[in-house]
């Protein structure tokens, strides 16, 4: 029980208050009530045991009878008291502890989505210290249960309380001995557990993975491949192994070593040997009647509880609570990017002249991917960009959408630095689809609609866009049409093709642009379509959006040649720009690479 303990205690009663002002108080009422009835039931076992003394010689209908009748009535209304006030206490910690849940989960979620970025979202330490600031699944119990535990808790101390004021009548040391006792013994007994939930919050990485090895095994796209390359087994061997390897932190921790055992069993022979003496000793003598040595013996237990049994179990449900609010709160403090940058400079209408890219610099972990990119997109034009794998063109992508800002360099869209936008409004004239886009576990229709989010009840638009991207006769074929779920693990779900997640997936998109995008982005739209959809589909894509600024990134040169210009993306720069035919004319590594594929399809390697 340490200083920070009480400072974490304090953050979570704070947290607990705020969440519920006045179910709180109710609760600690109750709390305090249920504690008291203890002490309360000690005294009056004591007046049944004198009156009992006293109606024995003078009979039931004497007055010590009816005395004895009354404090009879008076342990039965305590006990029924007792036993009433647990289950509404919990109900009400149960309630509030799941209104905190609901609470943290929101401020969890609030926090890690104030950047408008997305850099924060690839941080390990976040990821660890998310996962911390929730319910560490594994051997902590949910939040939920904390503030009943907490009121037991308190409802256990202010018993102690009141049993430590009746064996002060006994004697002023005795419940200062028991109660060091208890302490002692629990600090003998469970310290190494309180040391291993500290230790605990470094695992969580290994909680992580086990999580990603138990999807492997589960989700259904990722199982079909760790099936067949025989991985399921090893899947669950490892996180079989990394479950034992978490747990073995909490078993030996939990193991209860002969010192400390030997030291509690010393601790509580000498501590109760002394009160127990004592009392007996004043019985003895008779300054203690056996009235009296009812409520002494019960007291003892009373405070000893604090140390032992469900005491013990409480508090340390407490002590695992509080190590999750103060990461809640570090979360909350963290710099983990900026907020949505307010600017009254709207973006609507852009890009009205053109892009262009300045000297741009970019890269992840300080490993440079972008260096000093210059390019400009005449607005209303087509610009194909190519490169090999890893050459930065989905980084590039990236950055025009504001996921990450440039390190250095800037990019202008109609002679005004993109920074000085509003963020939201220029992400509204985009319609992007990256290579990996989302496909959402929802209808159709929400596949289709998240493109124009504001007008997503527009059947017509969603048609509309639907056929545009040669999506009709996907949506046409299934089972329930547009309100079909496109995942198979919900009832009557079905899965799609690969080229047609593709086609809705480019739907959602032209959603996006006839809901007034100005700047469409394709990052490899058509890879998953055979060649002769391939290029019906760009061929009406372009015809469809013409006028419309499109970025379209693509291994395939075939489709390449459709756009007004082309940049070679190498080693971080453009290295080249023009159109096909330019480009084949200049001969320089765009022309190298179109007559690499074109060699490939005609399958005969030229000179
Ligand atoms: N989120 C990220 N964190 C760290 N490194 C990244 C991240 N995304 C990409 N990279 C690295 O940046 C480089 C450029 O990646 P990018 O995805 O932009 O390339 P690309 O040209 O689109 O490649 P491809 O043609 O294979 O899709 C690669 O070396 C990649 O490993």
């Amino acid at each position: 029980m340490s200083g920070s303990f009480l400072v974490k205690l304090g953050l979570l009663v704070g947290f607990v208050v705020r969440t519920a002002p006045l179910r709180s108080a109710f609760l600690a009422t109750l709390a305090i009530l249920g504690g008291a009835l203890t002490p309360a039931l000690m005294a009056a076992t004591g007046l049944v045991v004198a009156r009992a003394e006293r109606a024995a010689t003078s009979g039931m209908d004497s007055a010590a009878g009816q005395g004895l009748l009354a404090a009879l009535v008076l342990v039965g209304v305590l006990f029924a008291a007792d036993q009433a006030l647990a289950p509404v206490r919990d109900t009400i910690g149960a309630s509030i502890g799941s209104a905190m849940g609901q609470q943290r989960r929101e401020r969890l979620l609030a926090a890690t989505l104030r950047p408008y970025g997305i850099g924060h979202l690839e941080d390990p330490t976040l990821a660890d210290e998310i996962r911390r600031a929730g319910d560490i699944e594994w051997d902590i119990g949910p939040l939920t249960l904390i503030v009943g535990e907490l009121a037991k808790f308190v409802g256990l101390l202010t018993a102690a309380i009141g049993s430590a004021i009746l064996l002060a009548q006994l004697v002023w040391w005795a419940p200062i001995v028991l109660l060091a006792s208890a302490a002692l013994t629990h600090v003998f007994m469970h310290g190494d557990e309180y040391k291993q939930v500290r230790e605990k919050e470094e695992y969580v990485g290994i909680e992580r993975r086990a999580d990603y090895f138990r999807q492997l095994s589960l989700d259904p796209p990722m199982a079909k491949e760790t099936r067949l390359f025989g991985l399921a087994g090893f899947l669950a061997d490892r996180t079989r192994g990394l479950r034992l390897e978490f747990l073995s932190h909490l078993w030996r921790a939990r193991r209860l070593g002969r010192g400390p055992a030997l030291r509690t069993v010393a601790t509580i022979a000498i501590a109760h040997g002394v009160v127990l003496t004592y009392l007996a000793m004043s019985t003895l003598d008779g300054q203690v009647s056996p009235s009296q040595l009812t409520v002494y013996v019960q007291a003892i237990g009373g405070i000893v509880m604090l140390g032992f049994g469900s005491g013990a179990t409480d508090l340390w449900w407490v002590y695992q609570g509080t190590s999750t609010i103060p990461h809640l709160l570090r979360l909350e403090r963290r710099d983990l990017g900026p907020a949505v940058p307010r600017s009254t400079t709207t973006a609507t209408g852009a890009p009205r002249n053109e892009i262009r890219l300045e000297g741009v610099r970019f890269g992840y972990n300080g490993r440079p991917v972008l260096d000093g990119l210059d390019l400009t997109i005449p607005a209303g034009s087509s610009l194909a960009i190519v490169g090999d794998n890893g050459a930065g063109k989905t980084t590039l992508l990236k950055l025009l959408a504001r996921l990450y800002e440039p390190d250095e360099g800037r990019i202008l869209v109609d002679g005004k630095d993109l920074r000085e936008y509003d963020v939201t409004s220029w992400r509204r004239q985009l319609a992007v689809i990256f290579q990996d886009f989302v496909k959402y576990e929802l209808s159709a229709r929400d596949n289709v609609a998240f493109g124009r989010l504001d007008s997503a009840t527009d059947e017509n638009a969603n048609r509309q866009a639907t056929e545009r991207a040669g999506a009709r006769e996907v949506v046409e074929s299934l089972p329930a049409g547009w309100d079909t779920t496109l995942a198979r693990q919900y009832s009557g779900g079905v899965d799609l093709s690969g080229g047609q997640w593709q086609r809705i997936a480019l739907a959602r998109t032209l959603r996006a642009a006839e809901g007034g995008a100005r700047l469409l982005v394709l990052d490899e739209p058509t890879a998953n379509l055979d060649v002769r959809a391939e290029a019906e589909l760009f061929d009406r894509f372009l015809e469809l959006t013409a006028g419309t600024t499109t970025i379209l990134v693509t291994h395939r040169l075939s489709t390449v040649r459709h756009a007004d210009r082309i940049a070679v993306l190498d080693r971080g720069r453009v290295r080249e720009t023009g159109t096909h035919d330019e480009l084949l004319a200049a001969d320089g590594l765009y022309a190298r690479m179109f007559r690499l594929q074109a060699d490939r399809f005609a399958g005969e390697p030229r000179p």
